[in-house]
């Protein structure tokens, strides 16, 4: 394969072509800018488990497709480099000195994630070295470290929240590479979201830039799903999971009184995943509003008119409502409010719908109504990962482990149509994965729900009276 990556552009992107339009985005590697590095061998050669397993190594030119549907004479499109470990390695294991940061808000599995980075250092490549940053980025300047190992880290994966702590906000470039230079750190794994993802870029650029010899891994998480080209992010599906619980109790409290409504606001600031999935899973509910679909509420086609229409044919209905949903509805007092690190303050959308339904039915339609309002938000990220998101965790570890040891860097560590990927930090960061609702899955939804599409008002008929 031919490389067409112009050095002065290798941190950007470095995209390999191949025949019959085969595209390799690659991922940096430490030897790009560090010439002449020594390789060893990879001690999971003579490793009782590994050593075992045939072609346990990937092969340095193996990659997996980003699109698996293809036309029968299209080209083949877009791949990413196959994680996994490499025959050689470019850290001996004594030499190694690695660090673990979590950012951004919590999701179940981080801890997992931690747990397998230094199990896998430790057991896998023999590396003794690995320190937590305490509390985010700005722990790397502003706080202590505490030392990991097996012992330390090996019943975290029970429980919620990350052991590290985390932060939003805090992020200074230099600072923390001056305090990754300062301490002979040599592998900074980093595990968090689309604003962590960025943090990293910067990171290993300004590493790239020093000419350090230290590999930059980022692992993704996310439990809005909002980052692009994974399959899904890990804790998503416990997430989901969770968020069954809280539209089960919503379904028994509406079929238990009259004309009775049950309101269950879950997250997703941007990206409406854990609403349309736990409502798909779920088969309770008969109305979701997400971020990506604009919804009104007074007139033909609103909200208020499918609500009285479920009521008087069912006489309860359940509503599934994304923090992020309706937002432009909601007062502009708040709009421009950002938290620490630049994201949109969002309104309660749940408890002003709640209010609004509430004064509709009983001012202008005199219909007497019950309304049981259930906001699980934190419940659902701050609980443990389940049995499939810690395999999930545990997988995405050790390719972040592998990759790292192989030298790779600016990478996040991703799963890509069911294979693990090295896909480089542009990719990740350029844009937010959100919900298409002019694909198949949200039609999927509004087929289960029966709910209108909420075209906006203008698109409908002239309205007339209800
Ligand atoms: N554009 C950016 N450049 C550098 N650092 C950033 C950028 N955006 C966010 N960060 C840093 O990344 C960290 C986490 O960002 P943020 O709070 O947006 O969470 P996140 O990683 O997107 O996770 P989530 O949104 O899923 O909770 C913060 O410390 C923040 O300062
Ligand atoms: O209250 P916090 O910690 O800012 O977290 C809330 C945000 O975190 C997220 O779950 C993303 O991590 C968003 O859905 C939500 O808006
Ligand atoms: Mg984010």
């Amino acid at each position: 394969m031919a490389s067409s990556a112009s050095s002065d552009e290798i941190s950007k992107r470095k995209i390999v072509n191949g025949p019959g339009d085969y595209v390799l985005e690659d991922v940096p590697h430490l030897s790009d800018y560090i010439p002449d590095l020594p390789t060893y061998p990879n001690p999971l050669q003579d490793h009782p488990a590994y050593s075992v397993v045939k072609q346990y190594f990937v092969h340095v030119d193996d990659s997996v497709p980003q699109k698996v549907v293809v036309h029968k004479d299209g080209p083949r499109g877009i791949h990413f480099r196959r994680a996994g470990a490499r025959q050689k390695v470019y850290f001996q294991p004594d030499d190694v000195h690695a660090c673990i940061v979590t950012c951004g808000g919590l999701c179940p599995g981080l801890n997992t994630v931690v747990r397998e980075i230094v199990c896998g250092l430790y057991h896998m490549y023999g590396v003794k070295k690995v320190l937590g940053i305490d509390g985010g980025y700005m722990g790397f300047y502003a706080k202590n470290t505490v030392c990991l190992d097996p012992k330390v880290v090996n019943v975290i994966h029970k429980r919620g929240g990350t052991i590290l702590g985390t932060s939003r906000g805090g992020h200074d470039t230099s600072k923390i590479v001056d305090s990754i230079q300062d301490r002979g750190i040599n592998q900074v794994y980093i595990i968090g979201g689309d604003g962590t993802q960025r943090g990293a870029a910067l990171i290993f650029e300004e590493i790239r830039r020093r000419g350090l010899k230290v590999s930059v891994a980022g692992i993704p998480k996310t439990i809005d799903n909002d980052i692009p080209v994974i399959d899904k992010s890990f804790g998503f599906d416990t997430a989901v999971e969770e968020a069954q619980r809280a539209i089960n109790a919503a379904h028994v409290e509406a079929e238990s009184f009259e004309n009775c409504i049950g309101l269950v606001k879950v997250m997703g600031r941007y990206s409406g995943f854990i609403a349309m999935y736990a409502t798909l899973a779920s088969r309770d509910v008969d109305c979701c509003l997400i971020p990506e679909s604009p919804f009104y509420l007074e007139g033909p086609g609103g909200l208020f008119e499918y609500i009285e229409k479920r009521l008087k044919e069912d006489g309860h209905m359940v509503v599934v409502i994304a923090e992020g949903a309706g937002q432009e509805l909601l007062s502009e007092s708040m709009q421009s409010m950002t938290d620490a690190s630049g994201n949109k303050l969002l309104q309660d959308v749940g408890l002003w719908l709640s209010q609004r339904i509430k004064d509709y039915f009983s001012k202008e339609r005199k219909m007497p109504i019950n309304l049981k309002y259930i906001d699980p938000t934190y419940m659902i990220r701050a609980i443990p990962s389940n049995a499939s998101d810690n395999v999930y965790c545990t997988l995405l570890a050790q390719s972040a482990v592998h990759g790292a040891m192989a030298g790779y860097t600016g990478f996040t560590s991703g799963l890509v149509n069911g294979r693990h990927t090295y896909i480089p930090f542009n990719r990740i960061i350029e844009k937010q994965n959100k919900v298409v609702i002019t694909d198949r899955m949200w039609a999927r939804l509004l087929s289960s729900t029966n709910q209108p599409s909420f075209l906006s008002a203008k698109d409908v008929e002239p309205s007339t009276p209800l």
